[in-house]
């Protein structure tokens, strides 16, 4: 027989209670017991949930109360010294490494986090050092699985696997000039044997061991240390199933096919063409092959059709009892259950399929490669066919106009009238901003009254006139406050988005949005992904009003603000049936009619934000080149549509740009300001190692916490950057938006940012 399986299920409970509940311990409202109880109320909920659907391999352990990663870090005793020796419960040093605690005479800073390979959650980067001292503090795996037991479920537990959980870490700060993280594999593999040992003698089957980066370049090299890491692991866990995700193994499946586990897990939603080659590679071997054919990144229904073919060719080769039909990764990055979806229509409901309709389809392909005539699979067989060819009618009345405008997409279209030196000139004369212009990257603070504000209108409490007239009040607020305080480059503040996504795409057609359809991104925090069901296009201007409006207020610059196409596209949840590239482009043209109205409405400078850019960069290198091309073209797309005078911008943030700066200077946008002061001296040696030719702002102080950058402090971040950058090219800026931040240290923060700049101006003359 066939079996089925799940890779994880989401942790944050259909009503987001996790969130609520970890959010009521941390405000004192809830005791360490509570959480407790709260969370296995979720837990359970899951394991019967999935379990009811038929699902074989049901995961556990994989649930997490901030960062799975972080769970591993936290049993492993991979605690940094900062956190230690503060009075603090276990619980709490957990919750202090993942956002910091400042309470109780206790003040420590949040651990790094980086995202999680190519998607949009965050994990808890593990500190690793030479002194490093793994021990065993609690096995999560062995409580959970018997929580699980209890709640009547045996399950198959998640663990993430040595190899990927050395890599994911870093360096600490004590570490030796030159020290590798996987150097430790020797001194933590004792501590996976205790962990996978005691999972065995209470009774585990199987146990999921997680290996994702062997889906990256970088594990082509370490041949070795998987090899004597699964060899010593192997004769004392129960069985592995040892799991990639995201992408292919390419050439690593000639050491993977080796490894001496009893299963191997591959995803075929991401990369269905390794298929062939892994059949032939865990042939020989005995090794069960589960197929992840049911998309754990992506929300529409699978198409079983499509996914029986695979599927039998799986079975045909190594025959039922070796092939496990799974979700491709684990659900923790879908929704919850479309069941909690009310105002979806009934032909939009038949297109989707969030985790718990996932366990179902896990189940009933399984069940479907087994040969099974049970009516409950043939009737959900041909209910799937009937949704499928439904959703390809509907694909399929795409907007012509819209196809046929990207079709005739002309490279003339990409480029501005003319090069960046020459609209250099123009735009001096044109905006007249001072050396050093001052900007901030366009949210003010989100306050309270606005959040209200959005919510009555949402209510019908207010009418939409009242709700437009303090909407303009808080621009002329904002207005009036920069120029108070001396900025140059102004903005209107953002005070009508709800969110930078979210807004767009409630404006443009061709989005669907959910009630209820939160995926993590990081510890408590949950967004909810717009969906992209048809061709995108705008029937009209989207935030024209409100800049004009800004610019009617003052004789200073406004500058017009704008999500870009691959932010927008990467923050969404994507066709399936069309290219990335197509929907990115859909986009651009969308906004580039927007940023040629913005221009006939009397703005001078726009900005585009592409904070997401780098994330959507492909997890092999091979794949880089047409990803950043399309992107590139993309933004170049929406922006090139303006006159030589019309400065754009474009804004950066959140990762590590080093590896694709020389695509940043490709967008040539006339202005770039990207999030620095966090990691200052790395980003400037990016400068220095490949230059950069268009005007800059590396953002002055950190937003992410409400402290006052001081005026000295700033002026040494421009001193250092001004020894890398010339003086004619720099704009001064915070690193991001100020929505999260309140307006006292907003003003204290920007009286001291104009400070530094005057003083550039006159030191640097
Ligand atoms: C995550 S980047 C945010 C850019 C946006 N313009 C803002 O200021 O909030
Ligand atoms: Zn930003």
């Amino acid at each position: 027989m066939v079996s089925s399986s799940v890779l994880g299920f989401p942790r944050i409970g259909a009503n987001r209670e996790v969130k609520k509940a970890v959010e009521a311990y941390w405000a004192g409202k809830l005791t360490a017991d509570e959480l407790t109880k709260a969370a296995l109320e979720v837990k359970k909920t899951s394991w019967t949930s999935v379990k009811s659907k038929g699902v074989d391999f049901v995961p556990s352990g994989e649930f997490s109360l901030y960062d799975h990663v972080l769970d591993h870090s936290a049993a492993f005793n991979v605690v940094p010294k900062r956190y230690v020796g503060q009075g603090l419960s276990p619980l709490d040093v957990y919750f202090a490494m993942g956002r910091g605690r400042q309470a109780d005479g206790v003040d420590v800073p949040a651990s790094e986090m980086k995202k999680w390979f190519d998607s949009n959650y965050h994990y808890v980067v593990p500190e690793l050092s030479e002194e490093t001292d793994f021990k065993l503090l609690f096995n999560k795996a062995v409580e959970e699985f018997k929580e699980a037991k209890d709640a009547g479920v045996t399950t198959r537990p998640v663990v993430l696997g040595p190899v990927s959980f050395l890599v994911l870490g870093k360096a600490s700060k004590d570490a030796k000039p030159g020290f590798q993280p996987v150097s430790l594999l020797p001194k933590l593999i004792p501590v996976y044997k205790n962990l996978l040992g005691d999972l065995k003698a209470a009774g585990a089957e199987w146990v999921q061991v997680d290996e994702p980066i062997l889906v990256q370049d970088k594990s082509a090299t370490l041949e070795k240390e998987f090899t004597s890491a699964y060899e010593e692991l192997v004769p004392v866990a129960p069985k592995i199933m040892l799991t990639t995700y995201f992408s292919r193994l390419d050439s690593n499946l000639t050491y993977v096919a080796k490894l001496p586990v009893a299963g191997l897990h591959i995803d075929l939603d991401r990369a269905p063409g390794q298929l062939d080659e892994v059949i032939a590679a865990v042939k020989p071997n005995n090794t069960v092959l589960s197929l992840g054919l049911v998309s754990g990144r992506n929300i529409w229904k699978t198409d079983f059709e499509a996914a029986l073919k695979l599927g039998q060719k799986a079975v045909d080769a190594l025959g039922q009892d070796r092939v496990v039909v799974a979700t491709s990764s684990s659900l923790l990055h879908t929704p919850v259950t479309l069941a909690s979806e009310n105002k979806l229509t009934a032909e939009q409901k038949d297109w989707f399929s969030f985790a718990l309709e996932k366990a179902s389809e896990v189940a009933v392909l399984a069940a479907a490669l087994s040969g099974s005539t049970d009516a409950a699979v043939t009737s959900a067989l041909e209910a799937n066919k009937t949704s499928i060819a439904k959703r390809r009618e509907f694909e399929s009345t795409s907007d012509d106009s819209v196809r046929k405008r990207v079709a005739a997409i002309t490279p003339d279209m990409l480029d501005r009238k003319s090069p960046f030196a020459v609209r250099k000139e123009i735009q001096a004369k044109h905006l007249n901003l001072p050396k050093f212009p001052t900007t901030t990257i366009g949210s003010f603070p989100q306050t309270k009254e606005i959040r209200q504000a959005r919510a009555k209108l949402g209510k019908g409490e207010i009418t939409k006139e009242q709700y437009e007239e303090f909407i303009k009040k808080e621009i002329e607020a904002v207005v009036r406050f920069q120029e108070k305080v001396g900025l140059d480059l102004l903005v209107h503040g953002e005070p009508e988005r709800n969110d930078m996504v979210q807004y767009f795409g409630e404006l443009l057609h061709g989005f669907v949005f959910t009630q209820n359809a939160w995926v993590q991104s990081y510890g408590s925090r949950y967004v909810r992904p717009p969906i992209i069901v048809s061709d995108v296009s705008r029937s009209g201007p989207m935030t024209v009003q409100w800049s004009s409006y800004a610019q009617s207020l003052t004789k200073k610059p406004m500058k017009g603000m704008l999500t870009g196409p691959v932010t927008i596209l990467n923050w969404s949840f994507p066709r399936a049936d069309i290219s990335r590239e197509l929907q990115s482009k859909q986009l651009a043209l969308a906004l580039r009619d927007e940023v040629v109205d913005l221009e006939k409405g009397g703005i001078q400078a726009i900005q585009v934000d592409e904070p997401a850019i780098r994330e959507g960069l492909p997890l092999r290198r091979a794949d880089w080149d047409a990803y950043l091309t399309w992107a590139v073209d993309s933004f170049k797309l929406a922006t090139a549509g303006v006159t030589d005078q019309l400065q754009t911008h474009s804004h950066f943030c959140y990762s590590d740009f080093d590896d694709i700066f020389p695509s940043i200077q490709r967008l040539d946008a006339d202005v770039i300001s990207i999030e620095a002061s966090k990691s200052d001296m790395k980003l400037l040696n990016t400068f220095k190692h490949y230059g950069y030719s268009n005007q800059i702002g590396p953002g002055v102080y950190d937003i992410h916490s409400p402290r006052v950058p001081g005026e000295q402090e700033i002026k040494d971040r421009l001193k250092s950057m001004l020894d890398i950058l010339p003086d004619s090219l720099l704009f001064v800026n915070p690193d991001c938006g100020l929505k999260t931040r309140g307006w006292t240290e907003t003003e204290a923060s920007l009286t001291n940012v104009v400070a530094a700049a005057r003083w550039a101006r006159q030191n640097y003359a």
